[in-house]
C-alpha cells in the first residue's frame, strides 16, 4: 500500500526547447505542509499543472494517492487554488461557491465555506466586480469547498491583506493537522519559513533542495558573523577556516561561514580581539538566493 499523497517519478515536461520540468522525482506525504520555491520560470506552475493533470507529462509518472491526477480529482481528493483562469463572470460569489460545493463529493456547508474565506459580506456580489484580494479570497473558498486530502495552491496569498493571509494560513494549518497535504508555490519566503514543514527549491525544472527550512538554511551553508577590529589585515582574515564570503568596511568585518564557531575560534587564535561580535543565521530568503545563485554559477 503506497501511503504517499503525491509521487513524481522522473517527470519531464518541455515547451519547445525549454525544459520546464526536468526529470523531477519527489514524494509528498499526508499531513505535510510543503512550500515550492524557485525563481521566475523555475517550473513551479508547470509542476502544479502536472500534479493536477492539467497538462500531460512528456515522460515519467505522476501519481496522486496512487492513481492518476484526473482520477484523484474526480474522487474529490484534491482542492486547488491556481493563479490564472478567470472566475465565471455573471455569477455571484455565493452561486459560485454553491456550485463548487455541489461538485465536491465531500462538500462543506456553503455558509461555512463563505465564512472561512471571509467572503460572507460579499456573497451577493458578482465575481467580476471584486477587487484582486477579494478574488483571491473567493479562490480560497473554492479550494476549500469540500474535504480534500490534498490542497494545491499557486501563490495563494498574492494580493491578500494581512487578516486574509492570517485566516488563510490558519485554515491550511488546520487542514494539515487533520492529516491533509498542503502544497503551495510562493515567492514569499517568510511565509514558507513560517508555515511549511518542508521546503522544495526548484531551479530550471530540477529539485535543488528538499528539507525543512532549517535544513535549507544549513545547506546554503552559512551563518553571518560580523565584528569590529582595531586593525584589519584582510590577508590574515582571508585565511580563516570555513569562510564563504568576506567584506570589510572600515573597521567592520562581515563574513559568512559554514562553521561560525570554528571561524570565530580561529579569529581568537590569530591573536585578534573582535569587538561587537554578532553571529546570526541566514534567513530563508538569503539561503534561497545563495543556493540558486550557486547553481546559476555552476551551470553557466
Ligand atoms: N504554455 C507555455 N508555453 C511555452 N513555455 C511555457 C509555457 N508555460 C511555461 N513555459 C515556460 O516554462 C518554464 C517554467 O514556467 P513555469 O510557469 O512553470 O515557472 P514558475 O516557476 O511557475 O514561474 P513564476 O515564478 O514566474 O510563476 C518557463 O521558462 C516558461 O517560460
Amino acid at each position: 500500500m503506497n501511503a504517499a499523497a503525491v509521487t513524481f517519478t522522473g517527470v519531464t515536461k518541455a515547451y519547445g526547447t525549454v525544459k520546464a520540468v526536468d526529470g523531477l522525482s519527489l514524494e509528498l506525504h499526508p499531513g505535510e505542509t510543503v512550500a515550492l520555491l524557485g525563481p521566475n520560470g523555475a517550473g513551479k506552475s508547470t509542476t502544479l499543472d502536472l500534479l493536477l493533470g492539467l497538462r500531460p507529462a512528456d515522460s515519467g509518472d505522476v501519481r496522486v494517492f496512487g492513481t492518476s491526477p484526473r482520477e484523484a480529482i474526480v474522487r474529490g481528493r484534491v482542492g486547488a487554488m491556481l493563479q490564472s483562469g478567470g472566475l465565471m463572470d455573471e455569477v455571484t460569489v455565493a452561486e459560485l461557491v454553491q456550485l463548487a460545493c455541489s461538485l465536491h463529493p465531500r462538500p462543506y456547508p456553503v455558509r461555512e465555506v463563505l465564512s472561512r474565506a471571509g467572503v460572507t459580506q460579499i456573497a451577493d456580489r458578482k465575481v467580476n466586480k471584486l477587487s484582486g484580494g477579494q478574488e483571491q479570497r473567493v479562490r480560497f473558498a473554492l479550494a476549500t469547498a469540500g474535504d480534500s486530502d490534498l490542497i494545491v495552491l499557486d501563490e495563494p496569498t498574492t494580493g491578500m491583506d494581512v487578516s486574509a493571509r492570517q485566516a488563510f494560513w490558519a485554515t491550511m494549518r488546520e487542514q494539515a493537522d487533520r492529516g491533509r497535504t498542503v502544497l503551495f508555490a510562493t515567492h514569499y519566503l517568510e511565509e514558507a519559513d513560517a508555515i511549511a514543514d518542508r521546503v522544495l527549491v526548484l531551479h530550471r525544472g530540477r529539485l535543488l533542495a528538499d528539507g525543512t527550512a532549517a535544513e535549507i538554511k544549513a545547506k546554503a551553508g552559512a551563518r553571518k558573523v560580523s565584528f569590529d577590529l582595531d586593525a584589519v589585515d584582510p590577508d590574515a582574515l582571508a585565511g580563516l577556516p570555513h569562510l564563504t564570503g568576506i567584506t570589510v568596511s572600515g573597521s567592520t568585518v562581515r563574513i559568512q561561514s559554514t562553521d561560525a564557531d570554528a571561524t570565530v575560534h580561529a579569529l581568537y587564535g590569530l591573536g585578534l580581539y573582535p569587538r561587537n561580535l554578532e553571529v546570526a543565521g541566514l534567513g530563508l530568503e538569503q539561503a534561497f538566493v545563495a543556493i540558486t545563485e550557486a547553481e546559476e554559477a555552476r551551470t553557466r
